[in-house]
C-alpha cells in the first residue's frame, strides 16, 4: 500500500469509527462494520440495519451494494440457525424487489448471505445450504476477491433503490443525495425506448464474451414478475425459442427455495436437460444446488419405483423386439396399407394410445389425436386396437415394461401411496413434449397448492406427436402465466432464418392460452451469419467451414437420427477435430466440437451450430412435414452467433 493510500484509508476508517460511535457496539462487530464502511472507497455502499447491534435473529445487520454484488451481512457470535439466515435473504430480496439499473431489473442472484463471526470462533465456516459463513479475518473473501456483478453506477442504483425502500436501513459513509464523483459509464440524459433497448443488447453482448453465459442474468419485467410472483396454482411460462423460459425456471426455483424449506424438482422430458441445467443452476445459486433435484421424469418415476420395491427397468432391446414381432404378425397389414411408417405406428402406440393412457377400444375410437394427419375410420381403430393388444402380448411374453408402462406405474403407485414427503415446488421444462400420462405424474407429484407446479413450454417445439389438453390432466392454469416475447439467444440473422419455418404450433393452441410465434419474437442481438450450403460433397463442405471457424469451441453439429450423429463423429475425428457426443455433455466444458441429435440439444444453445442435410424422405403427410419443420426450428433456434445449413444436391 502506497503512503497516500494509507493514509486515505486511515482517514475513512476514523470516519467509520466516528460514524458508529453511538452504537455501542461489542468490539469486534465494530471492527467489521469499520472494515466494511471503509470499503466505501473501493466501490461498496454499506447500509447499516437501524436496530444494530440488538438485531433480530432473521434481519441482516448490514446490507452492503458493490461491485462484488449485494452482501445480506449478519454478524453473529454463533452459528444462526439456517431459518434465520433465510429470512434475512428474503426480507433483502423483497426491498430488492422493483429496483431498475440501466442493465435491466435487478434479480436476488446478485445477493448473497454472509455471516461473519469473531476471530475466534471455533464452529463451521465455509459454504452452508443457505449462507457463506467467514470470520471477521476472512472479509477480503467477500469485499475484495470473486466474480464482479455489478457495476459501478449499477451498485450506486440498487444502494438508493434500497435507502428509499426503508427506515430500518441507514447509508453509512455516503449520502445518497450525493452523486459520487467517480462513476461508471452511465445513459447520458434521455430514456427512449430505442435507448434502453440498445443498452439492453450491449449488457448481452457483453455477457457474451465471457466464456459461460453470464447466469446472474437481469431478467426483464415479464421474467422477474413471473419469478417473484406467488401463484395461487399451477402455472404456466411460453413464449418462443430463446427468449429466457428455462432462465426465468432456474431464478424461480432459487427464488422458491429460499422461501420454503424441503425439497424442489426441475424435471422434462429429454434425458439431457435436467443435467444442463442444474450446471446453470449451480452458477446460479451454488448453495442451494443441494435442494434441487434434476431428474428426467423416467428417471424419477423409476427410481420411485424401484425405491417402492417395483421392477422399472427398460431393456429397449426386448421393447424393440416386442414391437417388431406385433408388426411382422398379419395384424399390421391393415395399419401399413393406411401409413407404411412402421415408425408412424409405433408413436400411435407410444404417444397416443400408451401416452395417454388409453385402456379401452371405446375409448380409442372417440379420441381426437390431434396432430396425427388423416383420422383414423372406426373400423381401423379396431384393429389398431387388435396390433396394440398383440404388442402389449409380446412385452408381457418377454417380462418387459416400455417406458410408459413405468410413468403408468408410477402414476398408479402414487395415487395408491402418496410421496411422503411433498416437494416444495416442481418445475417442468419443455412441457409440449410430455405425454398426457406424464403431465398427469408431474401433476400428481406436485399438488394443486400455492406455487406447486410451474409447466414452462413453447408447442412450436414440440418434437414429438401427439397432442393434449392440460384440463385432461386436471390442471387448470386460469390466466396463471407469462408469456415471454424478447429473444436473447439467437442473432437477428439467424433468428430471421429459423423464424421462416411454418412451424405449426398444433399444440398452445389446444388450450386457447395466448402465444406467440417466433417469427413474432423480438431480437435483442444485432447480427449473426448464416451460410447456406448446395452441393453433393457435404463432408468436404462441412470440414472446410468448421475449419474457418476461428474457434471451435461452443460449436455443434446437429442431426436427426442418432445413426448420422455417429457417422459426423467419425467424419470430424477423420478430418482432426476434438468431438464430444452431446449426451455426455453437462453444459459445463465448451472445448471441442459437440456431435447429436437435436432431441439431445433441446433446451441448449452454442455459438455456432451446423445442420448437415440428413437425407429426410420428402413426405406429403401434412403431420410430418409439420413435425420436421417444427424439428428445424428446435435445430437453428440452438444457433447464437453462426448457423451452417447444408443442402445435397443431385
Ligand atoms: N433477461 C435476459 N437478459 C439477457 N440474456 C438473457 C435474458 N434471459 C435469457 N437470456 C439468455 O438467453 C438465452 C436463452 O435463454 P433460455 O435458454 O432460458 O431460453 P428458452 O426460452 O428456455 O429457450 P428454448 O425454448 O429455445 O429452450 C440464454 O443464453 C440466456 O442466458
Amino acid at each position: 500500500m502506497t503512503g497516500t493510500s494509507h493514509h486515505r484509508q486511515e482517514r475513512l476508517r476514523r470516519e467509520a469509527e466516528a460514524e458508529l460511535r453511538d452504537r455501542q457496539l461489542p468490539s469486534w462487530k465494530g471492527r467489521v462494520l469499520q472494515r466494511i464502511a471503509v470499503e466505501h472507497g473501493n466501490g461498496w455502499y454499506p447500509l447499516l440495519n437501524e436496530s444494530t447491534p440488538n438485531t433480530a435473529a432473521d434481519r441482516p445487520d448490514a446490507v452492503v451494494v458493490g461491485p462484488l454484488g449485494v452482501l445480506v451481512v449478519l454478524l453473529r457470535d454463533a452459528e444462526p440457525d439456517w431459518e434465520d439466515t433465510r429470512r434475512a435473504f428474503v426480507w433483502t430480496a423483497e426491498l430488492l424487489a422493483g429496483a431498475t439499473t440501466d442493465a435491466g431489473a435487478v434479480t436476488e442472484a446478485v445477493a448473497r448471505v454472509v455471516v461473519v463471526h469473531p476471530a475466534d470462533h471455533r464452529g463451521r465456516t465455509g459454504h452452508t445450504g443457505e449462507h457463506l459463513a467467514i470470520t471477521e479475518a476472512e472479509l477480503d473473501r467477500v469485499l475484495v476477491r470473486g466474480e464482479r456483478l455489478l457495476e459501478p453506477a449499477e451498485a450506486w442504483d440498487i444502494a438508493r433503490h434500497l435507502d428509499a425502500r426503508t427506515r430500518d436501513l441507514t447509508p453509512i459513509m455516503w449520502n445518497p443525495r450525493t452523486v459520487p464523483q467517480q462513476r461508471g459509464p452511465r445513459r447520458a440524459g434521455g430514456s427512449g425506448l430505442f435507448e434502453v433497448r440498445d443498452l439492453r443488447r450491449e449488457r448481452v453482448e457483453r455477457a457474451l464474451q465471457r466464456p459461460f453465459r453470464d447466469w446472474r442474468v437481469f431478467l426483464d419485467d415479464t421474467q422477474l414478475g413471473a419469478v417473484r410472483r406467488s401463484y395461487s396454482g399451477p402455472a404456466r411460462i411460453t413464449g418462443p425459442a430463446g427468449t429466457g423460459k428455462t432462465v426465468l425456471a432456474l431464478h424461480r426455483l432459487a427464488h422458491l427455495a429460499r422461501r420454503t424449506p424441503g425439497k424442489l424438482l426441475f424435471t422434462t422430458h429429454a434425458r439431457s436437460l435436467p443435467r444442463i441445467a442444474a450446471e446453470q443452476f449451480r452458477s446460479l445459486a451454488p448453495h442451494l444446488v443441494q435442494r434441487v433435484e434434476f431428474t428426467h421424469l423416467h428417471a424419477w418415476a423409476r427410481n420411485f419405483l424401484t425405491e417402492r420395491g417395483q421392477p422399472a427397468d427398460v431393456d429397449e432391446q426386448q421393447v424393440e423386439a416386442a414391437f417388431e414381432a406385433a408388426w411382422c404378425s398379419e395384424l399390421s397389414a391393415p395399419l401399413r396399407a393406411f401409413r407404411s411408417s412402421r415408425y408412424y405406428w409405433k408413436d400411435e402406440i407410444d404417444r397416443v394410445i400408451k401416452g395417454r393412457g388409453i385402456g379401452s377400444l371405446e375409448t380409442y375410437r372417440t379420441v381426437a389425436r390431434k396432430g396425427r394427419g388423416r383420422p383414423l375410420p372406426s373400423e381401423l381403430r379396431a384393429q389398431v386396437w387388435r396390433f396394440y393388444c398383440a404388442y402389449e402380448r409380446e412385452l408381457s411374453a418377454r417380462d418387459a415394461l416400455d417406458h410408459n408402462d413405468v410413468l403408468t406405474r408410477a402414476l398408479t403407485e402414487l395415487d395408491h401411496r402418496p410421496l411422503p414427503e411433498q416437494y416444495a415446488a416442481v418445475v417442468v421444462d419443455e412441457v409440449q413434449d410430455l405425454t398426457l400420462v406424464g403431465l398427469r405424474l408431474v401433476h400428481a407429484i406436485s399438488g394443486d397448492g400455492r406455487d406447486q407446479l410451474l409447466l414452462v413450454g413453447d408447442g412450436q417445439q414440440q418434437v414429438y406427436p401427439g397432442g393434449w389438453l392440460l384440463s385432461e390432466a386436471g390442471i387448470s392454469v386460469q390466466g396463471r402465466g407469462e408469456v415471454l416475447r424478447r429473444n436473447y439467444r439467437n442473432r437477428a440473422a439467424v433468428l430471421q432464418e429459423a423464424a421462416e419455418l411454418n412451424a405449426v404450433n398444433r399444440f398452445d393452441d389446444l388450450d386457447g392460452g395466448p402465444t406467440v410465434a417466433l417469427r413474432s419474437a423480438l431480437p435483442v442481438l444485432r447480427g449473426g451469419r448464416v451460410v447456406r450450403w448446395a452441393g453433393t460433397d457435404q463432408e468436404a463442405a462441412l470440414v472446410a467451414a468448421l475449419r474457418e471457424l476461428d474457434d471451435h469451441a461452443d460449436t455443434a453439429v446437429l442431426t436427426r437420427t442418432n445413426a448420422a450423429a455417429q457417422r459426423w463423429e467419425e467424419v470430424l475425428r477423420a478430418a482432426g477435430f476434438t468431438v464430444r457426443p452431446l449426451d455426455r455433455w453437462d453444459g459445463r466444458t465448451p472445448g471441442p466440437v459437440h456431435v447429436g441429435t437435436v432431441h439431445r440439444a433441446k433446451g441448449t444453445e452454442f455459438r455456432a451450430v451446423f445442420l448437415p442435410d440428413d437425407h429426410v424422405p420428402s413426405t406429403a403427410h401434412r403431420d410430418e412435414v409439420e413435425a420436421a419443420d417444427r424439428h428445424r426450428l428446435v435445430a437453428r433456434t440452438r444457433a447464437r452467433d453462426h448457423l451452417w445449413i447444408g443442402t445435397l444436391t443431385g
